[in-house]
Order: C-alpha cells, then sequence, then structure tokens
C-alpha cells in the first residue's frame, strides 16, 4: 500500500531535515520559550489595569509596564535569533538537495535530456527547490510555531476561564481542521500548472540560446509562435489554478470570521450573565482571543505557498526517485584496468538506435587491441559519434555487444568506466574560471607541478608560454575569450591528466588552421601513445597514422582493417575513399 501524498510529503521532509537534529532542537526550544513569554506577558497589562482600578502606586504600576515590555522586548529578541537560525537551516538544506538534483541529473543518460529541456531542469532543480526551502523555514517558523502559540493560547484561556477555554479549543480545532483539508486541496492542479510553466520556460531557454541563428534565419516569428501556442497551452491551467487559490483562501478567511464571531460571542453571553471575572482578567481573555486569530491567520497565508511547496515537493522526489531507479537498473561492477598499454576495445555485432526502432547502427564489428589506435571515418550522420556515446555508456546497444577489456559495458559501473576513458569532443565545454580550473576541472588536488609535466609532455610549453597569465587566465562563461584551438589544446591537457586507458579524439582538429593542427598532432601523439586510441574523423587523411581503420555509411561498417594493408590494396574501400578524398572529403 502506497503511503498518502501528505504523509510521504512530510517523510521526505523529515528526512532531509534529519542531520539537522540539534539545531532544529534548538530552535523548537527557542519558539516554544517565545510562546511561553508571549502567553506570560498580557497578564502584566491584565495586573495592571486591576492594580489601577484599585489605585495602587505608580511606581508599582511602573514595575508591572516595565516587566511587560522586558518581556515584549526579549520575545522580540527571540524572534530575530529563530528567524536568523531558520534562514541559516533553510540555506543548508536547500542547498544540498540543489546539489543532490543536479548530481541526480548529471548521472542520467540521453533519453533524460531528450525528455526534458533545460529550462525545465533548471526551473526544477532551483525553482521548485525555492518553493520548498522557503516552506521549509515557513513550517518551522510559522506552521508548527503557529501551532504551538494556538496550543499555548488555548491553554492560556482555559487557565483564565475554563468554559472559555473550551470555546477557544473547539473553535481553533475547527478551524485547524478545516485549514488542514484545504492544505492539500487542488495539489494536483498547482503541480500541473508547475510542469506547463517549467516546459514553456525550457522553450524560453532554447529560443534564447539559439537568438543568434534565429535572427540570422530570420526565424523570429516561427519562434515567437511558439512561445505563443505555449502560453496558449499554459493558459487554461494557470485560471484553474487560480480558482483553486481563490477557494482556499476564501474557505480560511470565512473560517476565521466564524472562529471570532463565535469566540466574541461567548464572551458577551458571559459578561451578560456575570462571569466573576475582574476588568483585567475579562481584558485578557479578550486579548488571547483575538491573538487566537493570528496563527491561524498565518496558517490560511501559508495555505498556498504549502500547495505550491506539496507541488514541488513531489515533482522534486521524483526526480530523485527517478534516477535512483534509474541508477539500481544500470549499476555495475567496478571497472578495473591495470595494463599500462591501454585497454583493448572490441565491438561484436552491435546495433543501435536512439528511438530503439530505427537504428543508427547496424551489426558493426571491430577490435583493437591494447595500445593501438583506431580511426573512425564516415560522413556526418553515419554514426561515429555514437561508437563513442557506446563505449562509455551515454546509450546501450540494442544488439550485440560492446566491451572493454573482454566486459561487456552494459555490467560495468559507469563511473569508474568513464574514469577509465577520456573524450575529446569537437566543442570543447569551457567552465568560467581560470585556464588551470578548467584543465584540472575544478580539483584542486590537482597540483600547478602536475598540470604543468602534462603541458611539457604534450609539448603544449610554447603555447602556454604565450597565453596571457598562463594558468591563471580568466576563462569567460561560454569560453568566448579563448579560440577554437586554443580550447582543443585545453581538452587535450585536461585528458592527458586523467590518465586514462582509452583517448577517444572527435573531430579533434577539424575547426583548427593547419599551424594549430600541427601543434595539436604533437599533443595527440603525446597523449595517445601507449593507449588505446579512437581518432573520429570526416576525411581519410586525418586517421592514415592510426593502426586500424573503420569506414562507417549509414551506421554501417562497410569496412575495417588494417589502415597501412587497405591502403596498399587499390581495391579496397579505403584506397578508394582517399583517392576520392583527394578531391574532397570522405
Ligand atoms: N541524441 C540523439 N538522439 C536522436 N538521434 C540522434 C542523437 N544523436 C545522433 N542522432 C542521430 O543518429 C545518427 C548518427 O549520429 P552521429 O552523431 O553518431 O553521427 P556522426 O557520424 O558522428 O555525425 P557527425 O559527423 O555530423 O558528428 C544521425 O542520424 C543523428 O541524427
Amino acid at each position: 500500500m502506497t503511503a498518502p501524498p501528505y504523509r510521504s510529503r512530510v517523510r521526505f521532509l523529515l528526512e532531509r531535515l534529519s542531520p539537522h537534529r540539534t539545531r532544529i532542537f534548538l530552535l523548537f526550544a527557542l519558539i516554544c520559550t517565545g510562546i511561553v513569554i508571549h502567553m506570560y506577558s498580557p497578564r502584566y497589562i491584565g495586573l495592571f489595569i486591576d492594580r489601577a482600578a484599585a489605585g495602587a502606586e505608580s511606581s508599582l504600576l511602573f514595575v508591572t509596564a516595565l516587566l511587560f515590555l522586558t518581556l515584549t522586548m526579549s520575545r522580540q529578541l527571540l524572534v530575530i535569533v529563530v528567524q536568523s537560525l531558520t534562514s541559516d537551516l533553510h540555506w543548508k538544506v536547500t542547498n544540498r538537495l540543489r546539489l543532490d538534483l543536479t548530481r541526480a541529473c548529471l548521472r542520467r543518460e540521453l533519453a533524460f535530456y531528450h525528455a526534458h529541456t533545460p529550462g525545465e531542469l533548471v526551473e526544477r532543480i532551483d525553482g521548485d527547490v525555492g518553493r520548498l526551502g522557503n516552506f521549509l523555514s515557513a513550517f518551522l517558523l510559522k506552521v508548527i510555531g503557529n501551532h504551538l502559540l494556538i496550543a499555548g493560547i488555548v491553554a492560556a484561556i482555559f487557565f483564565l476561564h475554563p468554559l472559555l477555554g473550551w470555546v477557544g479549543l473547539l473553535c481553533s480545532t475547527a478551524a485547524l481542521l478545516i485549514l488542514h483539508r484545504m492544505g492539500s486541496y487542488g495539489t494536483a492542479t498547482v503541480k500541473s500548472y508547475m510542469a506547463q510553466s517549467a516546459s514553456l520556460l525550457g522553450l524560453l531557454d532554447e529560443t534564447l540560446s539559439g537568438r543568434e541563428d534565429i535572427r540570422a534565419l530570420n526565424g523570429s516569428s516561427y519562434a515567437f509562435s511558439v512561445y505563443y501556442r505555449g502560453l496558449r497551452r499554459l493558459y487554461p491551467v494557470r485560471k484553474q489554478t487560480g480558482k483553486t487559490l481563490a477557494v482556499v483562501l476564501n474557505t480560511g478567511d470565512i473560517t476565521l470570521a466564524s472562529v471570532m464571531a463565535a469566540m466574541l460571542l461567548a464572551m458577551g453571553l458571559l459578561s451578560v450573565h456575570g462571569s466573576g471575572l475582574s476588568l483585567g482578567t475579562m481584558f485578557q481573555v479578550y486579548y488571547y482571543m483575538t491573538l487566537l486569530l493570528v496563527p491561524l491567520r498565518n496558517i490560511v497565508g501559508e495555505m498556498s505557498d504549502l500547495q505550491q511547496a506539496g507541488a514541488s515537493a513531489d515533482r522534486v522526489r521524483e526526480l530523485l526517485a527517478d534516477a535512483d531507479n534509474a541508477d539500481s537498473k544500470q549499476s555495475g561492477r567496478s571497472f578495473r584496468w591495470n595494463g599500462d598499454d591501454g585497454i583493448p576495445v572490441s565491438f561484436d555485432n552491435v546495433s543501435f538506435g536512439y528511438d530503439g526502432t530505427d537504428p543508427v547502427l547496424r551489426g558493426v564489428s571491430f577490435h583493437i587491441p591494447a595500445g593501438r589506435s583506431l580511426g573512425v571515418v564516415g560522413k556526418s550522420g553515419s554514426g561515429k559519434t555514437t561508437v563513442a556515446r557506446l563505449l562509455f555508456r551515454m546509450c546501450d546497444a540494442q544488439h550485440g555487444s560492446v566491451a572493454l577489456g573482454g566486459t561487456d559495458v552494459r555490467t560495468l559501473d559507469k563511473d569508474s568506466l568513464r574514469a577509465a576513458i577520456a573524450y575529446v569532443p569537437q566543442h570543447v565545454e569551457l567552465f568560467e574560471g581560470t585556464l588551470r580550473d578548467n584543465i584540472t576541472l575544478f580539483d584542486s588536488g590537482v597540483s600547478d607541478q602536475r598540470v604543468m609535466e602534462a603541458i611539457a609532455l604534450l609539448r603544449l610549453d610554447d603555447w602556454l608560454k604565450a597565453v596571457p597569465g598562463g594558468l591563471d587566465r580568466l576563462i569567460e562563461r561560454d569560453g568566448s575569450n579563448l579560440s577554437a584551438g586554443e580550447a582543443q589544446l585545453l581538452a587535450m591537457a585536461r585528458a592527458f591528466l586523467r590518465s586514462p586507458g582509452l583517448v577517444i579524439l572527435d573531430e579533434a582538429t577539424s575547426l583548427l588552421d593547419s599551424a594549430t593542427e600541427r601543434t595539436i598532432g604533437n599533443a595527440i601523439n603525446a597523449l595517445t601513445r601507449s593507449r588505446t586510441s579512437i581518432i573520429i574523423a570526416h576525411r581519410v587523411q586525418a586517421v592514415e597514422n592510426t593502426d586500424y581503420v573503420l569506414l562507417l555509411r549509414d551506421g554501417q561498417a562497410v569496412e575495417f582493417g588494417e589502415t597501412a594493408l587497405l591502403a596498399r590494396y587499390p581495391s579496397s574501400e579505403y584506397a578508394k575513399w582517399r583517392r576520392e578524398a583527394g578531391a574532397g572529403d570522405a
């Protein structure tokens, strides 16, 4: 039997809060102290009134008033401390959650990124967690604090007049039951609104990131119409959400008005029939009764946040649970590679299609012994990058097997597998930070000496000397202050530092001028020495120095064999492609 959403949401929140038990305990202690002070201070107003009515000395009245003021100020001080502790807790919990969600998303495979746009993921990681965090602090400060305050006020009224205490208890219990019921009402509508709104953000993100192309191709009106259709889809859901929130807030207001009316009626009846209460005590009871409305009103105010937080908590839990689920399906043995010669690679009759039906690779087979190199050549869309993706398990073959060191990669744990492979793509991903950060991928455990050794072994010293600021050079967010060639050189150093057993270079030199290509050529030689390597290229010239060559056409292996041998046979496909390449691309 599955737990009702309300209970599982609370369990989820408690799990997230449990590492901060001590702080939460302290918070509760402070909140309770605040409530006790809050409940106790009106006693001094009552005393003040009674003493003044009895003609007490002004010094006594002054002390009574001073005590009241001292208690009120200490309560305010406590409120400030509680707020700052709560906001600290808020950041700790939400940042941990953001990290967990980011990690969960980064672990996911291509299919996941097909199903969710970057904008949608940003909204889920940041927007949902933000809402959940706001609620979390409100939950501690307002929801729990207000419930405790209600209990304290009712107890104080009981103490003054048991009959009025019962009235307060009945009214506040009825009000709380109604308000709690409203809390879970409409969460599904709010959740569906948030999902639609996130996918619209995704659309906006795509449109904005492709703004240059869109403008250059005069596609603004198309992009606008796509966004407009998204807004049209969102409109009815937004309307429904608005109605739901209006119902919730109005029900809350009606409940509060009823509570107030019932309590004033009870007070009126008592005063008509003579309650035997002094003027000061009557004032205290009235004060407590009006005070009871404050926490109830706060709880009504929290209702819309509560619904949004409920929906956000569900979406956050789903994302984390999906990742755990995917992990448990895909977990495998840790990949151990002991050789100094690189990892042998085999494709045995491999077929694969991104959507599971239309194959992109069909029955591809080849074998690269440890420490040898393979050139993969083919036209755009022939499936070259897909070969690389299957190796580091961005996707898994539907037929046949892909093996590293004789082990099917599908049985291996992805982290250890990926740690053994270095992939240098055509478009290098750069991050805002120094050149050093981008080479070490922000790993502070990698010393400058190791970075410089890698650079020296790749024979990139001259390049580094020419870079203003050297390793301290600041790289901009999208790498716009680095040329494509420099980015490739940086990627080589990054790959070299990982000491991989397999190096995959995917069109790593296609964007470069011939001088930079020569520098990169040296780096590639150093990087691939004593390692198994795969060099992916459009042009046959780029793979002339490899040990083996695989020719791909429409996802099929047209030919595979030793490069030098195939080059010698004029009737081989490779020799034919080379002859054709003399006139252009493969
Ligand atoms: N993530 C993806 N989802 C769906 N289809 C994809 C995906 N990536 C590639 N494809 C399709 O798979 C086919 C092979 O793509 P792949 O990137 O492997 O080709 P490639 O030979 O490396 O091309 P290029 O030289 O242009 O990089 C293409 O038809 C492409 O449209």
